[in-house]
């Protein structure tokens, strides 16, 4: 909470404000009283009807001023509340950003969603309430207090009574109902994260037929979150009525005895009625104490789960002094005993690959699935820092240069294609915002998109759905293919982004990659040996490690792998021809 506490701080002001409000919201009502024992001992017993109105006037002049004071103090709470959340949240989005993929695989998507919204709703929640509560509960219960012992010690003692059992009572909730607080935050992101799976993997589940199924696993995190929530909320149901049934005891009992004392003469009617009142300021600035308190460790979870987002270091941080690539830049790229182990991962899944990536020319690299080809590519984007040897681009270690610098240098295309809502234009200036409409059509032209982007009526304004879910497979990775094209790099990334295209479109585009972007670094990660069989060099890859390296004549004479990979896709016969 000590985090929250910093954030709420910048607002000190507003705070300040709300607390001198609460202070005068407070002594009205502990004034009240006294007027009322006035109107009874004065007005009513002697019949002066024109002290009751004049007493009643200043009564009402009072709670006004209370009720202005208390709609001030709730404007300044809920500014106070959605200006601290608003900071947390876009400091939580900026710390995400900044994550590597290893921090994204420590905390699920699911995670950080329900972290960013929901935890910090709890957070916005409980911070309207201690504004609001924290500092006019106690002036209330200590001026009442003190006006409840000036004008009756005896029955003072009844308060003291109804304090004791309410304590009790409260202990008792915060032991039964804490764990399970403290559950539902966790218990939330399950139902994200099942809800997530089941939204994102529709196709598959209706084609697996696995609906039942799918529902039961949604059913089951929905019911847990559901009987705890239950649970809590029934806790919270009895509380409130056991404490009015507390109160009402309390000023039964403080009736009962006040009579008595009135009877001997001890007090008037007047200082009971008064006593009545701030026994009920007394016990209600004890109870919203307690709403306050029991609401505390259930956003102290929301805190935590913030500040574990927050004070997560990434892993992979540019260094104090980075270098900056001059305009000399020469894109050649050379991977130097490169080994890599997963964070969470056993064993290398690169072991000591060595390889240069030459300007002017296209590097391919082939291998069986899972064999390490997109890792090559993620420490290639620094998504990953290699665990041992270097990764140089410009003879420069890449963890010596600044990671924006560096990604500045090469268009990238995801094995999975990603576009964003909007349409095909904000799509293609998305690499480069700053681009002319005739580079983002030339790059469409490359990438052969054209035809399918002039066959749509609104051409380049046609809606991209989120997730580009209204364009086929093979239209997206040509779109995003495109982007990457935008940014007119030095070097290239195609992570096995050519797999949905036709072979036909596969080659048209290739040939016109290599006549656009010749004097660029392309590092072409492919399935299939069609798509990489011209290129300048093929590295392949077997279980992490380099087990050929050289031009598709080279490898299919020396090469075992290769050549199983290329003869299991291709007859020989085919594969000649293809290199004529
Ligand atoms: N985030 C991760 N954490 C742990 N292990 C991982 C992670 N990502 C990949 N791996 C493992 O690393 C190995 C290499 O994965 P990689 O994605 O580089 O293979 P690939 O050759 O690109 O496969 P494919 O052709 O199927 O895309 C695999 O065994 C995979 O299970």
């Amino acid at each position: 909470m000590d985090r929250v506490f910093k954030y709420i701080s910048r607002y000190w002001v507003f705070v300040l404000m709300a607390v001198i409000l609460l202070f005068i919201q407070a002594m009205c009502e502990l004034t009240l009283p006294d007027y009322m024992s006035d109107i009874i001992n004065t007005g009513v017993i002697n019949s002066d009807i024109n002290f009751i109105l004049d007493t009643g006037k200043k009564m009402l002049i009072i709670s006004l001023i209370g009720t202005l004071c208390s709609i001030s103090v709730g404007y300044f709470a809920s500014r106070v509340a959605a200006r601290t959340s608003r900071d947390l949240r876009s400091d939580v989005f900026r710390k995400v950003q900044s994550f590597s993929n290893e921090e994204f695989d420590k905390f699920s998507t699911a995670s950080l969603i329900t972290r960013t919204t929901n935890d910090i709703t709890q957070i916005q929640s409980l911070i309207v309430m201690m504004v609001r509560l924290l500092f006019y509960a106690p002036i209330l219960g200590i001026g009442g207090t003190i006006k409840a012992v000036s004008s009756s010690l005896s029955l003072s003692r009844m308060i003291v009574l109804s304090l004791i059992v309410i304590f009790m009572f409260i202990i008792f909730i915060f032991v039964v109902a804490m764990p399970k607080m403290k559950m539902v935050q966790t218990l939330i992101d399950r139902l994200n994260l099942v809800s997530r799976e089941n939204l994102e993997g529709m196709l598959v589940i209706r084609a697996f037929n696995t609906q039942k199924f799918e529902a039961e696993r949604f059913n089951k995190a929905n019911k847990e979150l559901t009987n705890t929530n239950l649970f809590v909320n029934r806790v919270m149901t009895i509380m409130m009525p056991t404490m009015t049934l507390i109160m009402n005891i309390t000023i039964v009992l403080i009736v009962w005895f006040g009579a008595k004392q009135i009877s001997k003469l001890d007090i008037d009617i007047g200082t009971m009625m008064a006593f009545m009142q701030y026994a009920i300021q007394i016990i209600s600035a004890f109870l919203m104490l307690s709403v306050m308190f029991i609401m505390i460790p259930r956003a102290a979870v929301s805190a935590n789960r913030i500040k574990e987002v927050l004070d997560m270091k990434p892993s992979i941080r540019d260094k104090k002094h980075t270098l900056i690539y001059d305009e000399n830049f020469d894109p050649d790229v050379e991977f130097k005993n490169v080994s890599f182990t997963y964070p969470e991962g056993k064993g290398h899944v690169l072991e000591n690959v060595s390889f240069t990536a030459k300007k002017h020319q296209t590097t391919a690299i082939i291998g069986a699935t899972g064999c390490g080809k997109s890792t090559v590519i993620n420490l290639l984007m620094r998504f990953y820092d290699v665990s041992d040897g270097q990764i140089l681009i410009d003879g420069k270690d890449i963890r010596d240069v600044d990671r924006q610098e560096l990604r500045s240098k090469i268009g990238y295309v995801p094995q999975k294609s990603i576009l964003f809502s909007g349409n095909i234009r904000s799509n293609l200036y998305y690499a480069d915002k700053n681009s002319t409409f005739e580079n983002i059509q030339k790059a469409a032209d490359i990438a052969q998109a054209t035809e399918f982007i002039e066959s749509k009526p609104e051409t380049y304004d046609a809606p991209i759905a989120q997730g580009g879910t209204n364009v086929s497979g093979g239209q997206k990775q040509r779109l995003s293919i495109a982007r990457a094209l935008v940014k007119n790099a030095p070097i290239y990334i195609f992570d096995d982004s050519f797999s949905a295209l036709d072979l036909n479109t596969d080659k048209k585009l290739r040939a016109a990659l290599k006549s656009e972007t010749g004097d660029s670094t392309i590092l072409l990660v492919a399935q299939r040996v069609g798509t990489i069989m011209n290129a300048d060099q093929i590295i392949v890859l077997d279980k992490g490690r380099i087990v050929g390296k050289g031009t598709h004549k080279e490898l299919m004479k020396n090469c075992m792998v290769y050549r199983e990979i290329a003869l299991s896709q291709m007859s020989k016969e085919e594969l000649d021809q293809c290199l004529e």
